[in-house]
């Protein structure tokens, strides 16, 4: 059995649908399928979740929101009527966003959640019902009934371990099963939001539950490439990439695939590929537990650069000799409910990397509190941080990598402000700043992809 996915923009309109319907009718071990809101159907286009969020932003602010009701139903009504549906459908669709809007009116998280989620909703259950009505038996089922139970972390949920019991029997189904992606449902009942982008989480939630033999991941590219395509022109295609490769690419800004999706699949080894609605014969890119590198074509898999770090540098004097140092300061964001991302640190000196969204606003009193408690000789805040990541299997077994990654960021005068090589020695990151962030990722990519032998040892 395998389980696939459809992003947006796969989605995003008839044509799309009908695309994705032959892909699923094409294939007997397609019986549970996972769609996303219609994304975009072009370049500037507004996303159907984007547009739920600014209805939200209406009703909260007492303002009228008509207009925004309208355009939101406006892009169902375009996919029912080229559909030559039923257009009764629209109404229940309209009546379900007034009563939320009404029941949930004095409780904006709940708001936001629950009408973020009827993007995916509304598009599964027309989904559904067309590819019913074509002759192949088919059924939409909502996440609640398919079993997907989350932590109540509005817009951040997780799921429960006790999820996957419920979602194996949805083997059992006869018919082609239409899920919506994107939310699941808390204990209390209520709808809870993985993160932007979680549709990918829910069909590898429901791929370990039914431990199917492959999770497709469909949207609008042939594969991963081995750097983003709005960065670097025609960049290669990654024919097979670990989920270890995968988890830092992706975490570093490779937006085709959600980080948090891999957690579900790696232990019990599901493989993934990501292939392209509209090219669905292209192989695609495979994810998997292992891969063969002794025939390594690359040392490096890929090359990502993610912008919006800040970075806390610390200096003191005998730093290591101090006893409970790194534990205190620490403490202080852990009280300020920072999570963190790096600490690269030498004898005499640490820095501490976050999202410079979780710091925002709470600068002041992180630096006051650092001062107070931990008696530093020194203390720097740097924003505007970009953290570039260079991954491959092949960079254990090779010497050199680092060399060739730092001369050529230094030959086009780009300031490294940190380097970190983790433990698994499969990535490099470096800090560097933000302006230089696309140029970084255009000359690593010229440096291994354009031009550079082997050297494996
Ligand atoms: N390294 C990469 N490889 C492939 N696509 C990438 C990469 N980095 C960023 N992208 C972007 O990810 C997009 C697909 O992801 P997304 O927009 O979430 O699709 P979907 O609508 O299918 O969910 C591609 O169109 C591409 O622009
Ligand atoms: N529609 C949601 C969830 C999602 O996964 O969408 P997409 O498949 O278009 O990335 C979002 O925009 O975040």
């Amino acid at each position: 059995m395998k389980v696939s996915k459809f992003g947006g923009s796969s989605v995003a309109s008839s044509k799309q649908i009908k695309k994705v319907l032959n892909i699923i009718n094409s294939d007997d071990e397609r019986k549970i399928v996972v769609v996303s809101a219609p994304g975009k159907r072009y370049k500037d286009d507004i996303k159907t979740t984007d547009l739920l969020i600014r209805l939200y932003d209406k009703v909260i602010n007492g303002l009228d929101y008509t207009n925004k009701l309208r355009q939101i139903i406006g892009r169902y009504e375009e996919i029912v009527s080229d559909l030559n549906m039923d257009d009764q459908i629209l109404i229940q669709l309209k009546d379900k966003l007034l009563h939320l809007i009404e029941f949930y009116r004095h409780k904006p998280e709940r708001l936001l959640d629950a009408l973020k989620s009827c993007g995916e909703d509304f598009n599964a259950q027309i989904i559904a019902q067309y590819n019913n009505d074509l002759g192949f038996p088919t059924r939409y089922l909502s996440p609640k009934d398919a079993g997907i139970f989350v932590t109540d972390e509005p817009g951040n949920a997780m799921i429960l371990e006790e999820s996957y019991e419920q979602i194996n029997k949805l083997k059992n189904y006869k018919e082609t099963l239409v899920i919506p992606g994107f939310f699941g449902f808390s204990h209390q009942g209520d709808i809870v939001t993985f993160p932007r982008g979680g549709s990918d989480i829910t069909g590898a939630i429901l791929a370990r539950g039914v431990k199917a033999k492959l999770y497709e991941n469909f949207t609008d590219v042939s594969g991963i490439y081995r750097a983003n395509p709005s960065v670097v022109s025609q960049p290669e295609v990654i024919p097979e990439i670990t989920y270890r490769e995968m988890r830092e690419l992706s975490y570093a800004g490779f937006g085709v695939f959600h980080d948090e999706a891999l957690e579900p699949l790696y232990k019990d080894r599901i493989p993934v590929v990501i292939k392209n609605t509209n090219k669905p014969d292209d192989k695609g890119t495979f994810i998997v537990s292992e891969r063969d590198i002794s025939h390594l074509t690359h040392i490096i898999s890929g090359v990502s650069c993610d912008k919006g770090f800040t970075s806390i540098n610390i200096k003191k004097y005998l730093m290591n000799r101090e006893i409970g140092f790194t534990r205190k300061v620490l403490s202080i964001l852990e009280e300020e409910n920072i999570s963190i991302e790096h600490i690269p640190s030498g004898i005499d000196n640490l820095s501490i990397i976050m999202r410079s969204n979780q710091i925002r606003g709470k600068e002041n009193r992180v630096l006051k509190q650092i001062r107070k408690h931990a008696q530093v000789d020194e203390l720097t805040i740097e924003t505007n941080l970009a953290i570039l990541m260079i991954v491959g299997e092949g960079m254990n077994n090779s010497i050199g990598t680092a060399a060739t990654a730092t001369h050529a960021l230094s030959k086009n005068q780009i300031n490294l402000n940190m380097i970190n090589q983790g433990s698994s020695e499969i990535s490099m990151m470096f800090g560097i700043d933000e302006a230089y962030s696309d140029l970084a990722v255009q000359v690593i990519y010229d440096e291994y992809f354009n031009k550079k032998p082997l050297e494996i040892v």
